[in-house]
């Protein structure tokens, strides 16, 4: 069994001592900031001029150029997208990073895949929520937190660990648990989880079920609130209490059916298409394809995403939760910290 550190356990706060840079103010760097503020550390924010900048001074941090945060920071959290992680690296935070310094990531992608490579005499490690950025925000305001994984890739000063579980502490995940890994598994796992199941597995399960019932002649609205909407309900019960605790709750003929027909839809092809899904991030051919797309600037990225944006689960998706306000609140509340494309 795993080691999982717990809140009451971490008390060595090593990070209080220490000036952290948040990098890159999106999904997770806004949360991640916002965190270590609320927990008593002293951070600033690292970000180039424009949305992201504005929104962080709002929020009362201390905001500079990058590469000024790197240099009066000794902890860099760097929270920019992947793909421009290499080259905001290269030419803004390694000319600042000292003797000493720690050199932080959310995800292990640029490290492991040797996109970055860090001088010998900094720390390195990464602190990896295991959850979107607006949730590690909204859950920690709400006395909770999302769990994460940390890993040390290289210990210079020989603190390094304790100063992930400090900062992991200091994001609220130690209220969930904290979990010790690599960078290799992390990467991994990480990816092949968006993409199998989390992210690429879900929604394309979500609009095969859509696209079913209405190809058959039911009303877009209906398939809308079984396929989508009320997914959020019976993945809530998972959360609370497994698949046995969303079993407690749904009737007997649906638990029925899902023994019958779960395996018929996720069957053994679909385990095979996985196992190929997690060799090509285990043989690095994804993140290949992916550094690529970027270099050629995301032809096919922006074409897929113009499609799923129009697709007509998409459309009366819109249109049903504009009668939510309760759904729309929260989407609201939290695009502002949104950058994304
Ligand atoms: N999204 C998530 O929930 C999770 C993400 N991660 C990891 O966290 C890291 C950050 O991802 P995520 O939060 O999604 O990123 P986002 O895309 O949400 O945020 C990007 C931030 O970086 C800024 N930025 C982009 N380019 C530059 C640049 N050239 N110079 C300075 N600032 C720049 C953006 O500012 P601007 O507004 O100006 O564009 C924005 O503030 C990644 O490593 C990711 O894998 C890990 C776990 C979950
Ligand atoms: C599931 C997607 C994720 O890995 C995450 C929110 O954990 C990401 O990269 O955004
Ligand atoms: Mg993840
Ligand atoms: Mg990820």
């Amino acid at each position: 069994m795993a080691k999982v550190y717990y809140e009451n356990e971490l008390t060595n706060d090593v990070l209080k001592n220490k000036k952290v840079a948040v990098v890159g103010y999106g999904s997770q760097g806004h949360a991640h900031a916002l965190n270590l503020k609320d927990s008593g550390y002293d951070v600033v924010v690292g970000v180039r001029e424009g949305r992201s900048f504005e929104e962080a001074v709002k929020d009362g941090f201390d905001v500079y150029p990058v590469r000024e945060a790197a240099r009066i920071a000794d902890v860099v959290m760097v929270l920019l997208p992947d793909e421009r992680q290499p080259e905001v690296y290269k030419n803004e935070i390694l000319p600042e990073l000292s003797a000493g310094n720690a050199l932080v990531f959310a995800h292990g992608f640029n490290v492991h895949y040797h996109q970055v490579v860090p001088p010998q005499d900094v720390d390195v490690f990464l602190v990896a929520p295991k959850g979107p950025g607006h949730l590690v925000r909204r859950t920690f305001e709400a006395g909770e937190g999302v769990p994460a994984l940390f890993a040390v890739y290289q210990d210079a000063t020989g603190t390094a660990r304790e100063t992930a579980l400090s900062y992991a502490k200091g994001i609220g995940s130690a209220r969930a648990g904290v979990l010790e890994t690599s960078f290799q598994e992390e990467t991994e796992t990480d990816l092949f989880g968006e993409q199998a199941v989390l992210c690429g597995g879900l929604s394309s399960l979500v609009k095969a079920g859509f696209e079913t019932l209405t190809e058959a002649g039911y009303q877009p609205e209906v398939a809308y609130f079984e396929c989508l909407h009320e997914l959020k309900l019976i993945v809530d019960l998972m959360y609370e209490g497994g698949l046995e605790g969303m079993r407690y709750s749904i009737s007997d003929t649906a638990q029925w059916g899902d023994f019958q027909s779960g395996p018929r839809v996720i069957d053994e092809r679909v385990k095979e298409s996985m196992k190929e899904v997690l060799k090509d991030v285990q043989s690095g051919e994804f993140a290949k394809g992916w550094i690529l797309e970027n270099q050629a600037n995301r032809p096919v990225f922006h074409v897929v995403n113009n499609r799923e944006k129009n697709h007509p689960i998409e459309k009366v998706g819109r249109e049903l939760r504009e009668m939510m306000p309760f759904v729309k609140a929260k989407q609201k509340k939290e695009a502002v910290a949104s950058a994304k494309n």
